[in-house]
Order: C-alpha cells, then sequence, then structure tokens
C-alpha cells in the first residue's frame, strides 16, 4: 500500500473495525481505512511487540456511541497471562503490504521466536 503522508500505513487494518452494513448494501459507504500513528505520542502499546503466537488480541470496542471512527482499540488476554510474561499481540500486517518512500516494498524479519513464526512482520 501507498505511504501514509509519508508514513508506513499498516494494510488489513480494516480487518477488525465491525461492518456495520448489510453485506451487497449499495449505499454502504466505502469500508474506513485508518492509520494510528504513535511517532509522536502514544500509550503503553507503544511497547508491545509483535508475535506470530501472541497472548493478546486485538479488538476495536464502541461502548456509548456508533461512530467507528471513534471506535477503541482495545487490547485483550488470549491466553492466562503469567506475571512477568511479555505481552504481544500479531500486528496483523500482510506480507509485501508495506511500500517505502521509494515505492519498494519493505520487509522486516520477525524475531518474536515463536515456534511457528511467520519469519517476517511485513
Ligand atoms: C510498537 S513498537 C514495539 C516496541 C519496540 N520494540 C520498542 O522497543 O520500543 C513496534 C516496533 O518494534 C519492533 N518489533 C516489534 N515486534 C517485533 C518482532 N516480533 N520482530 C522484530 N521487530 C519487532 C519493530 O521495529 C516495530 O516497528
Amino acid at each position: 500500500m501507498k505511504g501514509l503522508d509519508g508514513r508506513e500505513k499498516r494494510a488489513g487494518s480494516e480487518m477488525h473495525l465491525p461492518n456495520l452494513y448489510p453485506e451487497n448494501d449499495s449505499d454502504a459507504p466505502p469500508a474506513p481505512e485508518y492509520c494510528i500513528d504513535g511517532s509522536s505520542i502514544g500509550n503503553f502499546a507503544r511497547f508491545i511487540n509483535h508475535s506470530c503466537q501472541p497472548n493478546l488480541f486485538v479488538q476495536c470496542v464502541m461502548s456509548s456511541h456508533n461512530d467507528v471512527k471513534l471506535a477503541k482499540v482495545m487490547l485483550f488476554a488470549a491466553d492466562t497471562i503469567l506475571p512477568l510474561q511479555e505481552l504481544s499481540y500479531d500486528y496483523g500486517y500482510r506480507l509485501d503490504s508495506v511500500v517505502g518512500p521509494d515505492g519498494k516494498i519493505v520487509k522486516l524479519p520477525c524475531h518474536c521466536g515463536a515456534p511457528d513464526c511467520r519469519k517476517r512482520l511485513y
């Protein structure tokens, strides 16, 4: 995918957004695409690494409204997490989905160490 304002854009980020319209609804707007950019401000989630065998999963949550643009991106435990165990989630990149400013595909090796590691984040 093309860069977003000079930054890399994660493909498939819309995967976690709920579809509020019936399938094949011609009145439905195109699926929204978002980029959460933690380069200048963020919270503890900035320090959570990717794992191909994560102990967290990501879910968009709307509680007091139905505006998907204001959904909270929340992390939930996918398993019992013992004290001092590293938290991780699957960043969800599609391989070859990140394109650098020069138009070339950017590849990032994965070091999560999971037995079934996909070997690359993207
Ligand atoms: C949200 S930060 C995670 C925290 C980061 N490791 C740090 O020390 O601040 C995401 C970046 O961490 C690195 N990273 C996270 N998980 C990784 C993994 N499994 N293998 C290689 N690099 C990873 C990548 O550079 C990625 O862009």
